[in-house]
């Protein structure tokens, strides 16, 4: 369990996207979420002075989940991520792994630009912002989807089903109801999900599967009635 910011810190440093470049991205990302954080509120004040425990390694160890061949496969989709806010695991993704594409989905205008600006700073070409709300993001196979802090599961499974096929791995931070949010899945569908522990949090998880069909579930379908 990580339990202050050296040991996050260290935790990084023994992952190979650990590299000199990917911390000075981040420390760019930090310096620019403080600033931000002053004219928008885009995380707890609080946060900020356990940043590296509570946002970049609270993300980061997604990539633990993350078999290396999925994400060195250019040929299969993006890492989508739902509802990206102050950056929450997209941007760390992409700052740690440049050559990834990472779409972030984020719908309120402030945040948008937000986005924008740092992933221009950061020099992050792979990486873009769905500037909508992902009911108007147009249908697209994503390798990863990943969302912390978006949307119960139910409701995550009914509006992004259509951006997964059984490759699609799903990684979703969640507080202390990850387990319940996954018994109570219906029960065709809940076998697909399973939590793993947080590194960050002793008490939360990380609701992780591949969603092999929809079952009762009705996914949303696009506007124009892609899938
Ligand atoms: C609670 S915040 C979490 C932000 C970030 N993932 C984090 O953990 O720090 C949820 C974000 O989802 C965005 N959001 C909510 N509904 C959305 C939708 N339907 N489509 C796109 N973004 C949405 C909100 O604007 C907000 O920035």
């Amino acid at each position: 369990m990580i339990t202050d910011e050296a040991q996050a810190r260290a935790w990084l440093a023994a992952r190979p996207e650990g590299t000199p470049e990917a911390f000075d991205r981040l420390e760019t990302l930090i310096a620019m979420l403080a600033q931000e954080n002053t004219v928008q509120n885009l995380v707890a004040a609080a946060s900020l002075e356990h940043v590296w425990q509570r946002h970049i390694i609270d993300s980061a160890q997604l990539l633990a989940h993350v078999p290396r061949e999925t994400l060195a496969n250019a040929n299969l989709g993006p890492w989508l991520d739902l509802g990206t806010g102050a950056g929450f695991p997209g941007l760390v993704i992409a700052a740690l792994c440049p050559n990834v594409p990472v779409v972030m989905v984020e719908s309120r205008a402030r945040r948008i630009e937000w986005l924008n600006r740092v992933i221009e700073a950061l020099g992050l070409r792979r990486a873009s912002v769905e500037g909508r709300r992902l009911e108007l993001v147009e249908t697209r196979i994503a390798r990863v989807i990943s969302a912390r802090a978006f949307a119960p599961l139910d409701r995550l499974v009914t509006l992004s089903a259509r951006f997964s096929t059984k490759d699609t791995l799903w990684l979703l931070p969640k507080g202390r109801m990850a387990a319940k949010e996954v018994e109570e899945l219906p029960r065709g569908i809940k076998h697909m999900f399973h939590v793993e522990p947080s590194l960050t949090d002793a008490e939360s998880g990380m609701i992780a599967g591949h969603l092999l069909h929809v079952g009762n579930l009705k996914p949303k379908k696009t506007p124009s009635g892609q899938r």
